[in-house]
């Protein structure tokens, strides 16, 4: 069988004195999807950081292909893209240069025209040249998340709440993209509340209420027929105008 690029094993995650979760298994193949879901504080951003290697599981470890991510660091950062719930953006700053400095934070050097063109595939063309702290909401998270148009894309998108405050059009722009990765072989977590477009063929679930409850073990597989079960009814189509 093949081997797992992406492994947790056994994770347990303490905030603040409290355990948010234990016991958190899953493994990520090429090509493959994890939507981690749970209520409000259930611990889907700091699973998303440990397996970012931006912290320390109480217990348990993340591997990548196979191999300790606590071992591989800097390896392991340049294989994946961290887009967090904050939008992670410095108002002082353009929005080209905020994205040539979440490039940067990626481990990726590039210039003032790529971030330009990635803007533009955001839908961000006209504001590139303004100071973040005179774009709205909605386009702040987009200059955030135009790192996600530069070429080529590391292997693992880990992504939270890729589609708050974001307009449906963008959502479906964001949506594609990801489709396009996952398409091409790479693999994504991410962290919603909200209904989107994307339904990857090869989709998983870990639900952190459940495992709170103590009624799942670990990610379990979405049928493709069924792709956002317990998601929101209505679709992106209804929601385009
Ligand atoms: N730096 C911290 N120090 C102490 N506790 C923290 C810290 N960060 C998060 N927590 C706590 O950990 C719990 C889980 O937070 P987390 O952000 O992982 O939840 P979440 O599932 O992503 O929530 P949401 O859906 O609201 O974004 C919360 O109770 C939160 O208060």
């Amino acid at each position: 069988m093949k081997r797992a690029a992406l492994q947790a094993c056994a994770l347990a995650c303490e905030r603040g004195g409290r355990r948010l979760f234990e016991g958190v298994e899953f493994a990520l193949h090429d090509g493959e999807a994890l939507w981690l879901s749970g209520g409000n504080g259930s611990g889907k951003t700091s699973l998303l950081r440990l397996l970012a290697g931006l912290g320390l599981p109480a217990e348990g470890e993340v591997r990548w292909r196979g191999k300790p991510v606590r071992e591989l660091r800097e390896d392991y950062n340049r294989q994946l893209l961290y887009c967090g719930h904050a939008a992670g953006i410095k108002d002082d700053l353009t929005a080209w240069e905020n994205v040539v400095a979440g490039a940067a934070l990626s481990g990726r050097r590039i210039g003032r025209e790529q971030a330009e063109a990635a803007l533009a595939l955001a839908g961000l063309d006209h504001v590139a040249v303004l100071p973040a702290h005179a774009l709205s909401q909605g386009q702040r998270r987009r200059v955030a998340l135009a790192r996600l148009h530069l070429d080529p894309l590391p292997p693992l998108l880990l992504l939270d709440e890729p589609f708050t405050a974001l307009d449906a059009r963008a959502v479906q722009a964001l949506s594609e993209r990801i489709a396009a990765h996952l398409d091409g072989g790479g693999m994504a977590v991410y962290t919603t509340h909200q209904a989107h477009g994307l339904h990857p063929a090869r989709l998983q679930r870990l639900d952190l209420d459940s495992l709170a409850a103590g009624v799942a073990h670990g990610a379990v597989p979405v049928l493709a027929a069924d792709p956002v079960r317990d998601m929101p009814r209505w679709g992106l189509a209804e929601a385009l105008p």
